[in-house]
C-alpha cells in the first residue's frame, strides 16, 4: 500500500496554536503577536527597485505557442496566469463560495474540524506557523481524501452538496496539472516516454494532491501584518484561485516582491520544489507570500499537486549534462514534506548533490 498523504505526518506532530486564534473582526488594533518586522523575515521590507511595473505572463492556452510560454516562465519567474483553462466559471464560484462560507462559520464550529497535530486535513493556522515567531493574519483549511467527515461536523445539512463541489474541482485541477506538466516540460524537449513513473498512465494514478483553502480577514494594520510568510510549496506544481482581492506576492532576486493582480476567470500557477528537482533546477521553485488588505477580506484556494506519495522523484537524466552529475537526489513526496516540516526553508538544499571539486 502506497504512503497516503493523510499519514505524511504521523510520527511528526507539529504544535500549532489553532485554539489561540483571534476573532479577527473584533480586533482594531494589530496586536504585538501579529506586527511584523525585518527581524521577524529577512525579506519583511525589501523594498522594489525603481523600475518595477514587471509581472508574471498571462498566458492564453489556447495560443498555439502556450508551450514554450509556459516554459520560459518556468524558468524565469516559477509562475505565470492562466486564461482559457478549461475549467468551467461556475466551478471557480462554487469553490469560492464553499471557502467563504466555510471561514464565515463561527470559530467554535470550524474548531470542531481542527487539525490535529499528527493530521493532515482539517482547519487551522498554516502549518509553517512553527517557523515564525509572529502570527499570521490567516485561517487555513486543508483537505485530502474525502472532506466528508470534517465536512459534516461543519455542515451537518448540507455537507454532501459541499463534497461535491470539492471532488469536480478537484477532477479539474488534476487534469489541469498533469496538462501544464507535459506543455512545460515540451518545451525542454521532455515527453512522457522520459519520465518512467509517469509514463503511459494517462489515468494520473501516479499523481496525489491536497486542497488548501485560505482566507485572510480585514486587517486593520496591512501595512505591518503578514497574511502567510514567505515559502516555496513543496509540489511539482501548485494552482491557486485568488478571489479578487489582491493580496499574492512572487519574489524575484532583481525585482523584490511582485504583486500578482486577481485576473477574474484566471488562475495562477506556480513551480513547486519537486518541480524545481525533476528539471535539475532549470523550473525555480518560487518564493511567494500572501500579504492582506484594510478594507477587503481575501481567499485563495491552492490545489497542490505532486507524486504518489512513495515514488522516487529524481532529476530527468535528459537535463543533466554528460559531463555533470545530477543537481538533486532523488526523494519522494513523503520524505520531502517531512524534511521540510522540520527544516522548512532548507529542505530544498539538503536534497542537493554537493559537487566533488
Ligand atoms: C501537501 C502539502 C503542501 C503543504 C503541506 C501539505 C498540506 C498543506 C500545504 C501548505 C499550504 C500552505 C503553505 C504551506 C507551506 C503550508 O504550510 O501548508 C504548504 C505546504 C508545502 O507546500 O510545503
Ligand atoms: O493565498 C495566496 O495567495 C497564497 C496561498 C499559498 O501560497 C498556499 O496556500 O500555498
Ligand atoms: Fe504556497
Amino acid at each position: 500500500m502506497p504512503t497516503m498523504l493523510t499519514d505524511v505526518f504521523r510520527g511528526h506532530p507539529i504544535h500549532l496554536p489553532h485554539f489561540h486564534q483571534p476573532d479577527f473582526t473584533s480586533l482594531s488594533n494589530l496586536p504585538d503577536s501579529y506586527t511584523w518586522t525585518s527581524q521577524d523575515d529577512p525579506l519583511f521590507t525589501v523594498a522594489p527597485p525603481p523600475t518595477a511595473g514587471e509581472n508574471i505572463p498571462l498566458i492564453d492556452l489556447n495560443n498555439p505557442d502556450a508551450a514554450n510560454q509556459i516554459g520560459r516562465a518556468c524558468r524565469t519567474w516559477g509562475a505565470f496566469q492562466i486564461v482559457n483553462h478549461g475549467v468551467p466559471l461556475e466551478l471557480l464560484q462554487g469553490i469560492e463560495f464553499l471557502t467563504g462560507n466555510l471561514f464565515r462559520l463561527p470559530v467554535q464550529r470550524k474548531l470542531k474540524a481542527a487539525r490535529s497535530e499528527t493530521g493532515f486535513s482539517g482547519y487551522g493556522v498554516a502549518r509553517i506557523s512553527s517557523f515564525f515567531n509572529k502570527k499570521m493574519w490567516s485561517e487555513g483549511f486543508t483537505i485530502t481524501g474525502s472532506p466528508l467527515n470534517d465536512f459534516r461536523k461543519l455542515w451537518p445539512q448540507l455537507h454532501l452538496d459541499y463534497c461535491d463541489i470539492v471532488e469536480q474541482y478537484e477532477e479539474q485541477m488534476q487534469k489541469l496539472s498533469s496538462k501544464l506538466m507535459w506543455l512545460s516540460l515540451k518545451s525542454l524537449g521532455v515527453s512522457e516516454e522520459d519520465i518512467k513513473w509517469a509514463r503511459g498512465s494517462s489515468d494520473f494514478n501516479w499523481a496525489q494532491s491536497a486542497l488548501q483553502l485560505n482566507h485572510y480577514p480585514v486587517c486593520p494594520e496591512p501595512d505591518r501584518a503578514m497574511g502567510l510568510a514567505p515559502h516555496t510549496d513543496s509540489t511539482l506544481l501548485t494552482i491557486l484561485y485568488q478571489n479578487n482581492t489582491a493580496g499574492l506576492q512572487v519574489f524575484r532576486d532583481d525585482l523584490g516582491w511582485v504583486t500578482v493582480p486577481p485576473v477574474p476567470g484566471s488562475l495562477v500557477v506556480n513551480v513547486g520544489d519537486l518541480f524545481h528537482i525533476l528539471s535539475n533546477g532549470l523550473f525555480k521553485s518560487v518564493i511567494h507570500r500572501a500579504r492582506v488588505n484594510q478594507t477587503r477580506s481575501r481567499l485563495s484556494v491552492a490545489f497542490l499537486w505532486g507524486p504518489q506519495s512513495d515514488i522516487k522523484i529524481s532529476p530527468v537524466l535528459k537535463l543533466v549534462r554528460p559531463d555533470e552529475s545530477p543537481l538533486y537526489r532523488s526523494v519522494t513526496w513523503t520524505e520531502y514534506l517531512r524534511t521540510k516540516a522540520t527544516h522548512f526553508n532548507k529542505a530544498l538544499s539538503m536534497i542537493r548533490n554537493h559537487r566533488q571539486e
